[in-house]
């Protein structure tokens, strides 16, 4: 009979930072958008961009669109987590309430590039989780581009130009990921978030439980 008196439902974890990284086109906001509509606890870190919205995407929910002069000001008054020049635009993790949240036991996932990841290791080392996910091949990345149809055919040769330089930072990822059928590839990306919550380093309510548990 359990006892009622125990506090394991009572466990604190600081939070994770979830980072998922590819060559453009990959999927990873396909898998993004899927991991937040089957996962309550953790929240889209929503990235400033100063490129333009492309039809279907809303301010304040895929980007906080703005313009030069706006990410020029959030730069200066050190507004960001992280930023970077990606395919001649700016993109920035604003730092919002991150800090905090991860504090309180809230997961955070960002969609940035490995210029972002590697800011954020720097900063943040124990709280980052990186998976990178990689396409099935180039020209089934390029027929990705193309079938989503949001970007010109200069914009998406530029894209595919720079992918072999994207993938080169595989290796400096926690964890890769192919992305072919996107089903079992989301499984996989869900498998891993849940596997790092349980990472022991992170259960910082840990030790009194099993001190209560052992005495
Ligand atoms: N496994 C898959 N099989 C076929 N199509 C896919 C798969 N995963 C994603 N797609 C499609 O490929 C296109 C690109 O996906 P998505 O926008 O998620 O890529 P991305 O990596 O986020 O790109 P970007 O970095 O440019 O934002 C979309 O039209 C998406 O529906
Ligand atoms: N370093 C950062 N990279 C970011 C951020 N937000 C998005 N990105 C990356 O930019 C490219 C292009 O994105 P797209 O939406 O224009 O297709 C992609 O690799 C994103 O992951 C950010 O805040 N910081």
């Amino acid at each position: 009979m359990a006892d009622s008196t125990h506090n394991s439902d009572k466990l604190h974890r600081r939070g994770l930072m979830f980072i998922l990284s590819s060559p453009s086109g990959a999927g990873k906001t396909t898998i993004s958008h899927m991991l937040l509509m089957a996962d309550d606890e953790i929240r889209l870190s929503v990235s400033a961009t100063t490129r333009p919205r492309r039809s279907g995407e809303v301010h304040g929910v895929d980007y906080f669109f703005v313009d030069d002069t706006t990410f020029d000001k959030m730069v200066e008054q050190d507004e960001f987590y992280e930023w970077a020049h990606v395919f001649g635009h700016r993109y920035g993790t604003p730092k919002g309430a991150i800090r905090k949240g991860l504090k309180e036991g809230e997961d955070f996932l960002f969609d940035i590039d490995w210029q972002g990841t590697q800011q954020l290791y720097q900063k943040d080392q124990q709280d980052v989780v990186s998976v990178f996910i990689l396409p099935p091949s180039l020209p089934e990345l390029r027929r990705r581009l193309e079938s989503r149809a949001q970007d010109s055919a200069e914009v998406i040769d530029a894209r595919m130009d720079r992918a072999r330089g994207e993938i080169s930072h595989w290796a400096e990822y926690d964890y890769v990921v192919i992305n072919d059928d996107v089903d079992e590839c989301f499984v996989k990306v869900r498998e891993i978030l849940h596997a790092e919550r349980m990472r022991r380093t992170r259960q910082t309510g840990l030790i009194p439980f099993v001190r209560e548990l052992t005495q």
